[in-house]
């Protein structure tokens, strides 16, 4: 096992896109982490480049204590789950799981007797003699997963490997393979679109856009205080009220509302200056009576979230939502305040968090 390095990584395809730009990362040794960002913003390209399917066209990707940039795949010891899962399908279950051991000429009894302990190991002991396409998704993912357990690389990287599954089966897996992970303390990179999932199953995180890096840090860093706009428009279920505002005097005026200063920006702003003020619907509360240094304004959308509801005021012109938990709703076109809970509002400046 060991940890994975990335100096400088980009990568451009012929045709001048250029998927990663100038990419500095560090995985720590038997760390799960999880690659987040929009379409299209090259985290297939880096797990891919990782793995050496696509060659780096600048920088370098080191691997435990070995520089692997120019080194073929095969011999990068990392282990690689694909989307589709790759298995062959004239094979039984036992012989796609030992498939990586035969390639190393691994003797047969030995691949056998491995391919049978992982199985068992993922539950599929009863399925060993079954072709992929007699297994369901869900088993056929555990047989992708098996095979790549079966080889003890260096270091797994996982692309979207629970995409093909259905929501239930989803979360099942989710905290199936964050637990084998921590059993088996390889170091994962885990590529979804899914921010629920990286959140749900990070030890830490990237969130990428169009090449770059925007943020780095822990599920909680990253949810908590965004770096960016970009960041805090991207993650969260419900979507982080950004709304444009003005610093006047000892408060802000957001959406024709005065609030006050959040303590963490205190002394670091000034007078006149433009910001954009950015609080989680989750870090308001809901009132039904006036509040100072709230935005007041009227119900004009509710939306059931489960256990709770999300609430749209509109705010002299201004959308701004609130979250309230089931039973406190108020009825839609009623006057109502957004109460920023104590230090869980942001200031951006330059689209930066100040
Ligand atoms: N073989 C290729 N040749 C040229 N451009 C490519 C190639 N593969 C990917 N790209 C481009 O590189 C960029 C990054 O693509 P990549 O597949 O890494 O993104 P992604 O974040 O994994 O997207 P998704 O979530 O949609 O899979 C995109 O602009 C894409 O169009």
């Amino acid at each position: 096992m060991a940890a994975i390095e990335l100096k400088g990584l980009t990568k451009v395809y012929p045709g001048g896109v250029k998927a990663l730009d100038s990419l500095d990362l560090e995985i720590p040794d038997g760390e799960f982490f999880a690659l987040l960002g929009p379409s299209g913003c090259g985290k297939t390209t880096l797990l891919r480049t990782i793995a050496g399917l696509e060659t780096a066209t600048g920088g370098a990707i080191v691997i435990g204590d070995r520089d692997v940039t120019g080194v073929q795949p095969g011999a990068r010891d990392v282990a690689m789950v694909f989307q589709d899962y790759a298995l062959f399908p004239h094979m039984d279950v036992t012989d796609n799981i030992a498939y990586p051991l035969r390639i190393k000429k691994v003797a047969k009894a030995v691949r056998a007797e491995k391919a049978r302990e992982v199985g068992e190991r993922l539950g599929l002991a009863h399925l060993m003699d079954r072709r992929p396409g007699q297994l369901s998704g869900g088993q056929q993912q555990r047989v992708a997963l098996a095979r790549v357990m079966a080889t003890q690389a260096q270091a797994f990287l996982f692309d979207e490997p629970l995409s093909n599954l259905d929501a239930r089966l989803r979360l099942e897996a989710r905290t199936f393979l964050k637990k084998l992970q921590r059993e088996l303390g390889v170091t994962t990179v885990f590529v979804t679109h899914d921010q629920a999932e990286a959140l749900a199953m990070a030890d830490r995180m990237a969130v990428m856009e169009n090449g770059l890096i925007r943020q780095i840090g822990t599920p909680a860093e990253v949810f908590q205080r965004p770096a960016n706009t970009f960041v805090a428009s991207f993650i969260g279920s419900t979507p982080m009220n950004l709304l444009d505002g003005q610093v006047r005097g000892e408060r802000l005026e957001v959406a024709g509302c005065k609030l006050p200063v959040p303590s963490s920006v205190e002394g670091r702003l000034s007078d006149g200056e433009q910001i954009v003020y950015g609080v989680r619907p989750e870090y308001m509360t809901y009132s039904a009576e006036p509040v100072e240094g709230a935005f007041g304004g009227r119900v004009s959308i509710m939306e059931n979230l489960g256990a709770a509801h999300l609430v749209t005021l509109e705010v002299n012109d201004t959308l701004v939502q609130v979250v309230v938990q089931e039973g406190s709703e108020p009825p839609l076109g009623a006057e109502g305040f957004a109460v920023p809970k104590d230090g869980r509002a942001l200031v951006y400046r330059d689209g930066n968090v100040v």
